[in-house]
């Protein structure tokens, strides 16, 4: 698939010398919705604000849609469009003025129809003659997209979009991401909601410590790094493990009183039955079972252990 922005040898280095981003390449292919995922501090809002033009970067180019952001800054920016992390809104503009003037900004021609279709898609119509300031946090967020939406952009960047939002409105939030990218808007969103990256990406992006650590289709890295676990709560205190049960690879809980069980649920056999019947064997009672999907969470935190 053709890549709608092209990011090479993207570094940032802050004014007061800290260095937030190293060696960034990154390819985001045309409609889809990449998350990239990290925690504080990783760098995530400062590769957006560099794709967007408002931090310089320090080495390395980035191409929007075949245009340098640069030479061509006027083009690339308004290709995209931005909803920031931070609820700004000009307060004493009313709702419907505050998406019209976004829009004035790119130099597109007025398009009341448009703005209407916008706001209606974000359910914020009926406040279209609510100035700013009357609305609530929600809303405010709602008008922050319906903003950046204004002009038509062709990509999408949302900086933590449901930060501090409630689950009505970050469904909401969700199923619009979704139509947007039916409508062929490639959606980047930033996260350290590792929930939202799954419920979400197509792909998925992790940067830590200013640096992309992995980039992978999120199917693939949940069907390679997806294990289940099985934890066994034992009928009496295991003091050790008996050595016919070291191929399973048991962890024992410190207390003794819990085995774990780590499979792969691709695999053909993943043992579970020749488990039990060894526990049997070899005399191990247990008195409940449960079974946990490694989640995108376990991954995650799996993979900073692993590069630190
Ligand atoms: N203007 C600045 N001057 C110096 N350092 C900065 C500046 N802006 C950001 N940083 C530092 O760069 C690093 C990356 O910050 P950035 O905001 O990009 O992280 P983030 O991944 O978006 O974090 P969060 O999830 O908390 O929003 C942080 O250590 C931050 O303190």
């Amino acid at each position: 698939m053709q890549s709608v922005i092209s990011i090479s040898g993207v570094s940032k280095t802050y004014a007061s010398g800290f260095k937030a981003l190293e060696d960034i390449n990154l390819e985001i292919r045309r409609g889809e919705i990449f998350a990239l995922l990290g925690p504080n501090g990783a760098g995530k809002t400062t590769l957006i604000s560099i794709i967007c033009g408002i931090v310089n970067r320090t080495a390395g180019t980035v191409l929007v849609d075949g245009h340098d952001i640069g030479r061509d800054y006027r083009t690339t920016r308004s290709l995209i469009g931005l909803v920031p992390q931070e609820l700004t809104a000009d307060m004493w503009e009313t709702v419907f003025n505050a998406c019209a003037y976004s829009r004035g900004l790119f130099g597109k021609s007025a398009n009341p129809g448009y703005i209407e279709k916008v706001l209606r898609d974000l359910s914020l119509w009926d406040k279209r003659d609510a100035k700013s300031r009357q609305l609530s946090g929600g809303m405010k967020r709602r008008l922050l997209i319906a903003k950046a939406l204004a002009h038509e952009p062709r990509i999408l960047f949302l900086d933590e979009p449901t930060a501090g939002v409630d689950v009505e409105l970050r469904h909401d939030l969700w199923e619009m991401v979704r139509r947007l990218r039916d409508d062929g808007v490639t959606i980047i969103l930033t996260t350290h909601y590792i929930e939202e990256a799954e419920q979400m990406a197509d792909r998925i992006g992790i940067i830590n410590g200013g640096k992309i650590i992995l980039v992978e289709d999120k199917a693939e890295l949940m069907r390679k790094l997806g294990r289940k676990q099985l934890v066994l709560e034992l009928r009496e205190t295991l003091s050790e493990l008996p050595s016919q049960l070291d191929r399973y690879k048991l962890e024992r809980s410190e207390d003794g009183k819990r085995l774990t069980y780590i499979y792969d649920t691709k695999a053909e056999r993943p043992g579970i039955a020749s488990l039990l019947r060894d526990l049997d064997a070899a005399g191990i009672g247990f008195r409940d079972l449960d079974t946990e999907q490694s989640s995108l969470e376990d991954i995650f935190v799996g993979l900073l252990r692993e590069k630190q």
